[in-house]
Parts: structure tokens; C-alpha cells; sequence
């Protein structure tokens, strides 16, 4: 089977974007997996479909917005590819909107396309109830910093450290964030694997590594769930600026910087949604033959 495909980055968190409103390919993990594969498929983090709205939503959002990880996975949430998937659907003419409504498996988010390029997207609520990150932490130690609590996660020696203090918090998809000295000296690829597979965290867990610049500006390195570090993870930013906020570090906008890119997260506390702005582009598009047995 040959479908077609186009290649897209935001902040350097790439993807594969599949067009299922008129045919749907019926992909298998072992084939999301292979299309993400950078040696024998196309290449991406996570690969994201374009769906039409679920009949029962039709009245009140536009499309469906399906995510799956590198390795093959269906995960809830995925923020660079919301404005990615945002601005496909205007680019390729699936919309004339440029402010949209889309439902995923976390809820609805909506993504709007701005004059600069940029695309912003309402990412709705932080969620920090330990049954939806989710997150069990019987047995674990807390401490309280601000209005949020920080859980003391240990760690075998083989992550290079004896454990972390991190925020749980779900924005759709589950994160833990700590803050670090520096973003650029952690040990990331080593602790990261440890915290997103640790027993705390049933459905597993992305792992956030925060340092404070100042009120207004982070950096960030985000070891994904089910894709190894990527260049930037926006649910990764939301969850960082949430919890730097909730912990009295940071004002309610924020300049993220990541290895990728740039990204801006609002969020004015409470009951409010947050905001995220970054770049979302195009980079390539074509047709590949997906083997039909892997
Ligand atoms: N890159 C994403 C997050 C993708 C999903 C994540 N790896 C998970 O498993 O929850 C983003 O930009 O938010």
C-alpha cells in the first residue's frame, strides 16, 4: 500500500502527518513504528492523523486528531503537533478556518493560525488530580513548594542519580517535571528512561528537566514517553510553566527555550486554559510503500 505523507516540524519535535478523511489506512503499531523509524521509514517523534470529526462532536469541532509515539503507541495529547495538524489542515484546503476546534483523546483543544505564521494553541486546563495524570505516589516523600506538591522519586544508580523531586501534572498526557541547575548539563538521556518507566507512573510518564532563567524565560529538555528525547515537547512546556507557576517561580507568561525552538506558554492560574504559541512548518511531502508485513 503507497500513501501518501507530508513531513512537518514545530520547534524541531518532527512528524509524519497522514490524511485519513477520506481513506482510512488502517496502520498497525508495528507500522506507525516503522514510518517513524529515521533508518528504514520517514523519520518523526510521533506521527499524527488527520481524521473527520467523530459524528457525535460534528455540531462543535472540525476534525479528529490522532497521535501516535515513535514506538508504535496511541497516546492523548500532543501540543508542537496540534499546531502542525492546524496548519496541514488550512495549508492542504481540509479548512478555510483559521481558528479550528479539534478533538483528541484527551479532549478539545483549539488551535488557531496567526499573522506571523505562528500558531497558538488553547490547550485547555492543567490537571493535577493524581488519578488523571496518573500518578501514584503511596509510599513516596513530599514536600510543598508554593501552592504545589514536589514527590521524591527514587532511582536505581544506573539513572545517575539516587532520585528526583518532581511535579506530577497532565496536560492530556502525563508529565513529571523537576528543576534543574541547568537544562544543557542534565543527565537526561540517562535519568529520563528511568522516570518515564517508573512504577509511580502507571500509563508511564514524560519526563521534564526545567531550569529557571528567570521569572519570564526556562529552558527545557523533555525525555519523552515512547519517543527518547526530542528537541521540544509542547505539553512538555505547558506542564513545565504550570508547575513553575504553581511553585511561585515563574509570571504567567513564559519564553520557553528548547532545543529546537522557541515556544511562549500563558497561563493566568486557576480555572484558566493555557495558551501556547510557536513556529509549525512544512518540510517535505511524498508517497511511501508501507510494507504490509513487519
Ligand atoms: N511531542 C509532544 C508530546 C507527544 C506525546 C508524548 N510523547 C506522550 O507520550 O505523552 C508535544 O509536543 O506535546
Amino acid at each position: 500500500m503507497k500513501i501518501p505523507f507530508t513531513k512537518m516540524q514545530g520547534a524541531g519535535n518532527d512528524f509524519v502527518v497522514l490524511d485519513e478523511t477520506r481513506n482510512h489506512w488502517n496502520l498497525s503499531a508495528a507500522q506507525y513504528r516503522w514510518l517513524a523509524d529515521r533508518h528504514f521509514g520517514v523519520g518523526a517523534d510521533q506521527i499524527l492523523t488527520v481524521r473527520p470529526a467523530p459524528a457525535a462532536l460534528a455540531d462543535s469541532v472540525d476534525f479528529e486528531y490522532v497521535i501516535h509515539n515513535a514506538d508504535g503507541g496511541e497516546v492523548e495529547q500532543c501540543g508542537n503537533g496540534a499546531r502542525c495538524f492546524a496548519r496541514y489542515v488550512f495549508d492542504k484546503q481540509l479548512t478555510n478556518k483559521h481558528a479550528i476546534r479539534v478533538s483528541t483523546r484527551a479532549g478539545i483543544i483549539a488551535p488557531q493560525l496567526q499573522s506571523d505564521g505562528r500558531v497558538t494553541v488553547n490547550m485547555g486546563q492543567p490537571r493535577w488530580a493524581h488519578e488523571q495524570v496518573p500518578f501514584t505516589p503511596e509510599g513516596l516523600k513530599h514536600d510543598v513548594l508554593g501552592q504545589v506538591q514536589r514527590w521524591w522519586l527514587p532511582l536505581p544508580a544506573e539513572a545517575g542519580s539516587d532520585g528526583a523531586w518532581v511535579v506530577a501534572v497532565s496536560m492530556g498526557n502525563p508529565h513529571a517535571v523537576q528543576v534543574v541547575d541547568s537544562a544543557a548539563q542534565a543527565p537526561v538521556g540517562q535519568m529520563g528512561p528511568w522516570i518515564e518507566h517508573h512504577a509511580s507512573f502507571p500509563q508511564r510518564v514524560n519526563a521534564g528537566f526545567m531550569e529557571v532563567q528567570s521569572r519570564t524565560s526556562i529552558a527545557l529538555r523533555v525525555y519523552e514517553r515512547g519517543a527518547g528525547e526530542t528537541l521540544a515537547c509542547g505539553t512538555g512546556a505547558c506542564a513545565a510553566v504550570v508547575s513553575g507557576i504553581a511553585m511561585g517561580l515563574l509570571d504567567s507568561r513564559v519564553n520557553v527555550h528548547t532545543r529546537g525552538g522557541v515556544l511562549t506558554i500563558e497561563w493566568a492560574g486557576a480555572q484558566a486554559p493555557v495558551m501556547m504559541t510557536g513556529p509549525a512548518q512544512t518540510v517535505f511531502e511524498g508517497f511511501i510503500e508501507i510494507p504490509e508485513t513487519l
